[in-house]
């Protein structure tokens, strides 16, 4: 069973056949069984080997993994989506009005045993080890699972540690971050129930399909694939204007072919130089520079289109697994 909590568009669609059901497949993995659960509890049943596999936030992955990551294993630490940051917001006004630093909230005099700084928030354990490696005496962590951006406004806080993303929740609730409040930054990652990876036949071959995927999409992601159309006396003709053109050489160098044009196509040339098509690939943000460098060296009608995939030599994370499995030279 994989457990998903969120995905990212690679080719793997997830084909959930009642909107009313938690429970889903991925046809391009058959035998997979896909779950969406709330991401704490995503954590939890990895854990507990109820599930195998699981896409989670490394927030929730932080603070519910605990000391004990034994049954736990990250298999991909950077899936490049859910961008966030756990951190605490402090009101604008009042007793906080000149904060702007955890130093200068450290040494507010305001806080006692009797009355603590009271900081809301759905992470516990990270709030606890924060506060006390930082070395604040007089704190009192209080629990809620939402809306927390309200608390210090209702009276219920002093001051949150909770996500924080474009910022706009805290703008919005009149609280702001200070220098030093930032506890850890998160993204999308991959885990997996160790025991079960040793354990479950195929288990193993999926993840390193998908680590094999998602690695390669998230190189692709970068890039698109051009095609164009270019004249030239020779393939070495049109390799060579590309290859002398900046950020025109592709990954290795450009691909190109003849182009077979039919009689009264713009192609089509009796005497002068041949049509070719050559395919690069190219930088997402470069593209409107290498169109205008195409055109420069004669390229015409540039196709774009995005990348699904670019696989390269295994990956690293999966070496890194295997040697984390102890099985490195088996698979
Ligand atoms: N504003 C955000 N921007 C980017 N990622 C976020 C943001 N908020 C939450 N996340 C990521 O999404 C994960 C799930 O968020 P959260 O626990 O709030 O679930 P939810 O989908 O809002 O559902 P619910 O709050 O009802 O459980 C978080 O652990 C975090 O990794
Ligand atoms: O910096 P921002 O882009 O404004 O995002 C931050 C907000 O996003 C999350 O809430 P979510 O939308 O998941 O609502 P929830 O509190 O109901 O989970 C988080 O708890 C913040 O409230
Ligand atoms: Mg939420």
């Amino acid at each position: 069973m994989v457990c998903l909590w969120h995905s990212q568009d690679c080719q793997l669609a997830v084909y959930k056949p009642n909107p009313r059901q938690y429970v889903a497949t991925i046809p391009q993995l058959p035998g997979l069984e896909v779950w969406f659960q709330r991401a704490s509890d995503v954590v939890r049943k990895i854990k507990t080997g109820d599930v195998d596999l699981g896409i989670v936030g490394y927030d929730m992955f932080a603070e519910l993994a605990g000391d004990d990551e034994g049954d736990l294993i990250v298999v991909h630490d950077a899936l490049d989506f859910g961008h966030c940051k756990l951190a605490l917001g402090i009101p604008t006004s009042g007793a906080f009005a000149d904060i702007s630093t955890l130093e200068q909230l450290k040494k507010m005099p305001q806080w006692s045993e009797s009355r603590p700084l009271r900081v809301v928030t759905g992470y516990q354990r990270i709030a606890r080890d924060f506060f006390s490696m930082k070395g604040f005496q007089n704190v009192r962590l209080v629990s809620a699972d939402g809306a927390l951006e309200a608390a210090p406004a209702m009276g219920s806080a002093d001051i949150i540690l909770d996500l924080v993303s474009t910022g706009v929740t805290l703008r919005e609730n009149n609280l702001k971050e200070i220098e030093g409040g930032k506890v850890l930054e998160s993204q999308g990652i991959l885990v997996a129930n160790r025991q079960s990876l040793k354990e479950r036949p195929g288990l193993l071959e999926v993840t390193r399909e998908l680590i094999e995927r998602f690695e390669a999409h998230l190189v692709a992601d970068g890039y698109y694939s051009v095609i164009a159309n270019m004249h030239g006396d020779s393939m070495e003709d049109v390799a060579h204007k590309l290859n002398s053109a900046e950020d025109l050489g592709g990954l290795e160098g450009p691909t190109i072919s003849p182009v077979y044009a039919g009689r009264g196509s713009k192609g089509a040339v009796a005497d002068g130089p041949r049509a070719f098509a050559a395919v690069i690939c190219i930088k997402k943000k470069e593209l409107y520079r290498c169109v205008k460098e195409l055109r420069k060296v004669g390229g015409r009608d540039v196709l774009v289109q995005p990348m699904t995939y670019i696989f390269d030599a295994e990956p690293e994370r999966w070496r890194i697994l295997q040697e984390n499995l102890g099985l490195m030279g088996r698979c």
